[in-house]
């Protein structure tokens, strides 16, 4: 599903964020990236869904070699990948119905399975009595479970969360990951980065540690591993 190998990135202002990392996830795995602030797991998780481009080394997602991928067919990588972001990055003026919609509507997917597919996400997330309201309307968890349901509702078979919960209060967090499980269960991959000790050490996943643009553990079943 994800391989890289001896991967670097550094940016045009001259950081190296990832300085040689290895890795391979497979198919259905649940993976924390776990490190101190800027040790570069924003950056690991955006060269999966080429937000940025590596500088060096070889990167293969769901058999796509990012290498030789040509900058049109980027389009073609993300249609099998969902993205979450710490802050939602929801359309304001759009209903949650809109937003959920619009992600089907940029592939071009038949309108005659438009409605009934947005209404089966919005399920999942159980958010269908607020279809109609504008994002300002809802609760940061609501927000968040509506980016969710955007992520998902084009069947991606992988999953990247940059610090979904970073904004949420325990509780709804907590009501978060049971999606992202639910999402995982149905055999989506998903990679989460995550500064949430509470939530790596009881949901018991693969945790990938990194310091400094490195791996410096990996370990299925990990714990958080950082005093916060
Ligand atoms: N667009 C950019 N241009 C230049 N440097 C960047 C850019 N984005 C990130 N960096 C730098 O790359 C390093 C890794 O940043 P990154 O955002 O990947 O870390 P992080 O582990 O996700 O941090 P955090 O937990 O604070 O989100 C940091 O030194 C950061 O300052």
């Amino acid at each position: 599903m994800i391989e890289m190998k001896d991967v670097h990135k550094t940016y045009p202002n001259g950081v190296m964020a990832l300085d040689g990392v290895n890795l391979s996830i497979k198919p259905g795995e649940f993976v924390y990236i776990v490190g101190p602030s800027g040790a570069g797991k924003s950056t690991l998780t955006g060269l999966m869904y080429r937000e940025e481009k590596h500088t060096e080394g070889q990167i293969t997602i769901n058999g796509t070699d990012l290498n030789t991928l040509k900058e049109r067919h980027v389009p073609y990588l993300r249609r099998n990948i969902g993205v979450v972001y710490q802050d939602f990055k929801l359309l304001p003026k759009l209903t949650v119905y809109e937003n959920v919609a619009f992600a089907l509507e940029v592939i071009e997917e038949d309108p005659n399975n438009v409605k009934q597919r947005v209404m089966e996400v919005l399920d999942l997330v159980k958010l269908k009595n607020k279809a109609r309201q504008i994002p300002d309307e809802l609760s940061g968890g609501e927000q968040q479970r509506v980016s969710i349901a955007r992520a998902i509702v084009n069947n991606p078979t992988l999953m990247i969360a940059d610090e979904p919960t970073g904004n949420l209060d325990p509780e709804t967090s907590w009501d978060i990951m049971s999606i992202f499980e639910e999402i995982n269960a149905n055999g989506t991959t998903v990679i989460m980065a995550t500064h949430s000790k509470e939530i790596v050490n009881t949901i018991k996943k693969r945790v990938i540690a990194v310091e400094n643009g490195r791996i410096v553990r990996d370990e299925s079943r990990g714990e958080y591993g950082y005093e916060i």
